[in-house]
């Protein structure tokens, strides 16, 4: 099939590489030429397990190509994906000018009957608004409406995680496709249901559904993974207070089936692109309709203060002035595995540490640079704050003569370290832990103090 990604980000990218890698002819399109140059000349913008090698292989093979050229990516293709971005905007909606600057494009360029499938995710409505700014430009092309080429979109939102996206894109648990009830509707899901054959035979992960529900199906799985978060964050800083381990409640729920494990972790609240945007937006779509969602405001004022945890602590424990303190940071990233600082808790805490006067030094195995970009732009309005942070190259170096060590994301290079050298290493042995990647009875038995979340129970002074 010729294939066609507007859009060459996250989504985009992995996409666009694991659709050619099953025998497509993919043309990925951006309008961010230096991307579009990097990807040209072998380098892959984002790090994510397992892509260049996906990548590598199909620009070898001639079925991927990078381009900022619309009209020869968009006449290209039967089938168009739009994976642009769908930032908040300020009033916490999704701003949908990428994604209407795109069906412009499409309609502006298309030759022949297009499928359009709307991958990024979007408010219910807005694949209707798609088609009337395919259809605005196109009868400004064929002023005869019989002329012009004929369009369906689809919504199929992506579910993959960043840092397992290439494995999650490629053995997905459902598919999600919204027709329209009309023969193109039909059309647009065989071409879809051929599209992903390759992982799933007998169409049996495909949710086949209306436009709208396709739309929001994708807010309600976000929505829900968050509140699981938000909810287990609030019980964990309770817990700290009863002589509770949320650990030991999170393996005691977690078995129950209708319960299950995943997405119980407390920490030190959710980051990146998706959830805390998702969350808003949705929180949105329901005020748009005079109604208010009173669950997710919930779950969004907890993950705003969950955020602070660490940073309370640490000022419970030293003072709020940190002038003359050290205090080493590991992890950056809102999640492993990824190099990705959007909306990442690790901005508040180190924003934090070095208004009070700490200096902060952190490690992160890939996010070192992007992190820099973004605190320059959090510190702006204290620009002698950013003098006192470093980003160093392993993690026991920012342990030099550091006062406290805080973890905020769980990389898996932190999982067992040297606790002789670490203690070494430190002015005092205490960790801030935002997630509880240590028993807190071994932390004993090795003289640490130690700080979990919600594990007060198990914790106990060394
Ligand atoms: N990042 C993730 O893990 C996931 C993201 N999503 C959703 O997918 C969408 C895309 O997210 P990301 O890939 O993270 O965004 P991103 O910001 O990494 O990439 C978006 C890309 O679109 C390009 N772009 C903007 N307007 C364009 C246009 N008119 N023509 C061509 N290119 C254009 C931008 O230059 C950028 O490179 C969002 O709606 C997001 O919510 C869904 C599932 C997972
Ligand atoms: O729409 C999206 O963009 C994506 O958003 C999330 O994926 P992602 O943001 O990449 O990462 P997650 O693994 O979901 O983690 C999100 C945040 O929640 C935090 N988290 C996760 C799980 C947990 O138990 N506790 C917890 O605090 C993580 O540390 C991270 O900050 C969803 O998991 C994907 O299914 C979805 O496609």
């Amino acid at each position: 099939m010729n294939i066609t990604i507007v859009g060459t980000g996250y989504v985009g990218l992995v996409s666009g590489a694991c659709i050619a890698d099953l025998g497509n002819h993919v043309v990925c399109l951006d309008i961010d030429q230096s991307k579009i140059d990097l990807l040209n000349a072998g380098g892959v913008p984002i790090y994510e397990t397992g892509l260049r090698e996906v990548i590598e292989r199909n620009v070898d093979t001639g079925r991927l190509v990078f381009t900022s050229d619309t009209q020869q990516a968009i006449e290209h293709a039967d089938l168009i994906f739009i994976a642009v971005g769908t930032p908040a905007d300020e009033d916490g909606s999704a701003d949908l000018q990428y994604v209407l600057s795109a069906a412009r494009s499409i309609g502006r360029w298309m030759k022949h009957f297009t499928v359009i499938v709307e991958k990024s995710t979007v408010p219910v409505g807005t694949c209707d608004k798609i088609a009337e700014a395919v259809r605005a430009e196109l009868a400004v092309r064929f002023p005869n409406a019989d002329q012009a080429p004929g369009f369906t979109i689809a919504s199929n939102p992506e579910f993959l995680k960043e840092g397992a996206a290439v494995e999650d894109f490629s053995r997905p648990d459902r598919i999600v496709v919204g027709i329209s009830k009309d023969e193109n509707g039909q059309r647009a899901l065989a071409m879809l249901r051929q599209l992903y054959a390759p992982f799933n035979r007998n169409h049996e992960r495909t949710r086949v559904m209306d436009v709208r529900s396709a739309e929001f199906t994708k807010y309600a799985a976000n929505a829900m993974l968050a509140t699981r978060i938000s909810f287990m964050n609030e019980l964990a800083n309770l817990a700290d207070h009863v002589g509770v381990d949320i650990e030991l409640v999170r393996q005691g729920i977690g078995s129950d089936p209708r319960i299950g494990y995943s997405f119980l972790y407390a920490g030190t609240g959710y980051g990146g692109s998706c959830f805390p945007k998702d969350v808003r937006a949705l929180i949105r779509t329901a005020e748009e309709h005079g109604r208010e969602l009173k669950i997710l405001g919930a779950v969004e004022n907890v993950n705003r203060d969950q955020k602070r945890v660490l940073v309370d602590r640490i000022f419970a424990h030293f003072g709020s002035d940190l002038r003359g303190r050290t205090i080493a940071v590991w992890g950056l990233a809102f999640k492993p595995n990824t190099d990705d600082m959007r909306d990442a808790p690790s901005r508040v805490v180190v924003a934090a540490l070095l208004r009070a006067g700490a200096r902060v030094v952190a490690h992160d195995p890939v996010a070192a640079e992007e992190a820099r970009r973004v605190l320059a732009l959090d510190l702006h309005d204290v620009p002698a704050a950013l003098q006192q942070f470093d980003i160093v190259g392993k993690p026991m170096d920012a342990l030099r003569g550091a006062d406290a060590l805080v973890i905020v994301t769980e990389w898996k290079a932190y999982r067992s370290p040297n606790w002789g050298a670490l203690k070494r290493e430190m002015q005092q042995a205490i960790i801030f832990d935002g997630r509880n990647l240590y028993d807190p009875h071994l932390m004993q038995s090795e003289g640490i103090a130690y700080h979990g979340i919600g594990r007060a129970a198990a914790e106990g002074s060394p």
